[in-house]
Parts: structure tokens; C-alpha cells; sequence
């Protein structure tokens, strides 16, 4: 590799991560082919099981995800994290956020001295009621220009197709952000910069909270009609919790805000709204679990994000529901007959 060259390590081989590493490697071939001379970069995938790294390595698929989608040649992949992390300059993690403290931990000895962490991930940790930026902040003890996050309408499936779509880069240091913008941008991936990471984090957290409470509207039948009302009083709850934690309001309007709430709630790619829909249907909770393989952040995340919500004094009425049809065998009748039997109130009330 040249001296400008840049080794970037993409962390989980699901669904997100595998999609992701392969935006890289189509923005680096894009890049290269603009700028013939320019830096190269070079993008590494770990995934914990060997059957799926070898597939990738061996096939360019990752069956287990996109059977049938081709992903960029130039795409390595290994099952050994400190390989993978050797020298990196850029480490992105896309592993359950429930999950990050613990990997973070193994991982910690063998990141670069000055690399940047990027995640990718919509969730809020149980208990600490952190955010990602801040578990990252906290086990790796690195300075906020070494942190970024990316958010948005992104559904894995669809930009595996090279479906084009956006997102946001957030870092509270702009070039930091700028950086990650060139690397990440591709002819099908368009990113735009900000500096508001806790917005772009609350949006990406309460969406998958709402997403789960328009599926299970769509599940008990309702029209367009309540889902259209559960995402504006979901925006509306969204934008009270990010303001009060620190947010910039404009952003929850944005990509990472009503665009990824746009997104999941009106797609059935959205694990989340498919996990609600499947309760609202009538499944019970536990049925819905044993049929759920992939990541729906939401459901722990709900909980997580009320006690944010509690602790600031803002009201969350839609997170509070889904957090007791999560949790407390609430039925999707009686969170309805709840919701409605509210007392009256203006439109905009609150922080
Ligand atoms: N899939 C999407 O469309 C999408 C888009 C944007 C953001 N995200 C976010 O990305 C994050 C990852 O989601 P995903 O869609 O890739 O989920 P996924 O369920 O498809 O994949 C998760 C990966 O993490 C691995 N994993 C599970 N438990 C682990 C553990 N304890 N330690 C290490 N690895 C573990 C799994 O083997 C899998 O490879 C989530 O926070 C999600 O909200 C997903
Ligand atoms: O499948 P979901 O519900 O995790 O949503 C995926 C992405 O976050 C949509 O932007």
C-alpha cells in the first residue's frame, strides 16, 4: 500500500455490514477511476462465522443475506478480528448494539492508535441508557474527532441492489466528517455531512421504536390514515427527546430523522415494522421472536429510550406503549384504547 493509501475495516458480516463494506469498495473503484494516481483504499469485512467469510471470499455473495448479489471483487472478508483490524485506519461497526461493549472490549488491543471508529447502528444500550457514540466514546476513551456515525433511510436490501439513496455522516468534527463523506460516497450512495451526532442517534433509535408501532398497526389492519398519524406523533416524540438531549431540531426533519422514519415505516424490507406487524396480527411475542433472525434494534432499544425520555421529562407516548406490548404483555387492543383515551392537548406541546 502507498503511504496515502487507506485500509478500512468493516465490523458484522449481516446484513448492514456486509452491504456497507461493499459501498466502500464501489466508492474506492469509483474513486480510483476518477483519480487514477489517487490513494487506494482497502476494505476488509469480519464476520464471526466461517461459513459466510469464506462464501464472500470465494463467491463475491454473501448467501446467508443476498443470495444472488454480487458484491464488489475487491471485498476480503476473514473471521479473525485482530486481522482484521491490523493497520486500519477506519473501523466501521455494524454489530447489535446490545452486542458493541462486549466486542469493543475484545477488540480495544488491537485498534490502531489513531484510527476513526464509525457506527453504524441504531440502538440505545440497556441499562447505561447510552447512545453508540458514547459506549464507543467510553471503552476506546477517544476524543470526539475520532468518532462518527452514519444514519438514514438505508435499508440493506435495496442498496445491495445499488438502489441509489442517502444518508448522513455525523461527527462533531467536521473534517472528520468530510473525510468519511469521500470514502463513503459512491455513484449509488450519496451522504451529506453533519456536526449533530446526538440528533442523527436519537433518530436512528426512536425510528426503529416507531417502525415497530406502525407495524403493528399495519398488522391489526388499520389504513394509511393511522400510520400516517403514528409517524407525525412519532416525529413529533422523536424531535421532544433528541431537542432535550441536545439536539439540533432541524435535523430530526432530515434524512436521519424523517427520512430513515419515512423508510422503515413504510417498508416491509423493515425488520422492525415486520416484527410489529407480526403482533399485530396476532402472533404472540414469543412467536414473533423464535421467527425473527435478523436484528430488530427497536425492541430492546424501547426500553432504553423511555428511561431517556422519563429522565429528561419528555413525554413519550408511543415509545411507552410499545415498550408495554414489548415488555408487559400489553395487547396492540388495549395499547390502542390507551393511546386514544388520552387527554386532549395542542399539537406542539412539550420541550
Ligand atoms: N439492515 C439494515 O437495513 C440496516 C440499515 C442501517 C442500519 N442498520 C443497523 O445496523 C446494525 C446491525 O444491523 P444488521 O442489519 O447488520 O443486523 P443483522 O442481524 O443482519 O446482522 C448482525 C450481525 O452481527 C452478528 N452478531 C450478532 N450477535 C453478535 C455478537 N454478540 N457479537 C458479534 N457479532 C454479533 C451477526 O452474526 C450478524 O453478522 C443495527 O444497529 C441496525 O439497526 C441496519
Ligand atoms: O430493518 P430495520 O427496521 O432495522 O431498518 C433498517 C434500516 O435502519 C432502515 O434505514
Amino acid at each position: 500500500m502507498g503511504t496515502d493509501d487507506v485500509r478500512i475495516a468493516v465490523l458484522g458480516a449481516g446484513s448492514w455490514g456486509t452491504v456497507f463494506a461493499n459501498i466502500i469498495a464501489d466508492a474506492a473503484d469509483l474513486a480510483r477511476q476518477r483519480h487514477p494516481d489517487g490513494p487506494a483504499a482497502e476494505v476488509v469485512l469480519w464476520g464471526r462465522r466461517s461459513s459466510v467469510v469464506d462464501a464472500i471470499n470465494e463467491t463475491s455473495q454473501n448467501p446467508d443475506y443476498f443470495p444472488g448479489i454480487a458484491l464488489n471483487p475487491r471485498l476480503s472478508a476473514t473471521a479473525d478480528a485482530p486481522k482484521a483490524l491490523a493497520g486500519a485506519d477506519v473501523v466501521v461497526l455494524a454489530v447489535p448494539s446490545q452486542t458493541l461493549r462486549a466486542n469493543l472490549v475484545d477488540w480495544r488491543p488491537h485498534l490502531r492508535e489513531d484510527a476513526v471508529v464509525v457506527s453504524l447502528m441504531k440502538g440505545v444500550e440497556l441499562g447505561t441508557r447510552m447512545r453508540v457514540s458514547q459506549i464507543i466514546a467510553e471503552v476506546l476513551e477517544y476524543s470526539e474527532e475520532r468518532i462518527a456515525v452514519v444514519s438514514g433511510p438505508n435499508l440493506a436490501r435495496e442498496i445491495a441492489e445499488r438502489q441509489p439513496a442517502t444518508a448522513v455522516v455525523a461527527c462533531p468534527h467536521e473534517p472528520t466528517a468530510v473525510r468519511l463523506q469521500n470514502l463513503f460516497k459512491s455513484a449509488y450512495f450519496r451522504p451529506y455531512t453533519s456536526t449533530d451526532l446526538v440528533g442523527v442517534e436519537i433518530g436512528g433509535a426512536m425510528k426503529n421504536v416507531i417502525g415497530l408501532a406502525v407495524g403493528v398497526a399495519e398488522g391489526m389492519g388499520f389504513g394509511d390514515n393511522t400510520k400516517a398519524s403514528l409517524i407525525t406523533r412519532g416525529l413529533a416524540e422523536t424531535t421532544r427527546l433528541a431537542v432535550a438531549l441536545g439536539a439540533d431540531e432541524h435535523t430530526l426533519s432530515g434524512l436521519a430523522g424523517m427520512g430513515d422514519l419515512v423508510a422503515t415505516c413504510s417498508s416491509p424490507l423493515s425488520r422492525n415494522r415486520t416484527f410489529g406487524e407480526k403482533l399485530g396480527a396476532g402472533k404472540t411475542l414469543e412467536q414473533v421472536v423464535a421467527e425473527t433472525k435478523q436484528t430488530a434494534e427497536g425492541v430492546k432499544s424501547s426500553e432504553s429510550v423511555l428511561e431517556l425520555g422519563w429522565a429528561h421529562g419528555v413525554d413519550m407516548p408511543i415509545t411507552e406503549a410499545v415498550v408495554k406490548m414489548m415488555h408487559h404483555d400489553l395487547s396492540p387492543a388495549e395499547a390502542l384504547a390507551a393511546f386514544m383515551a388520552r387527554s386532549a392537548k395542542p399539537e406542539r406541546y412539550g420541550v
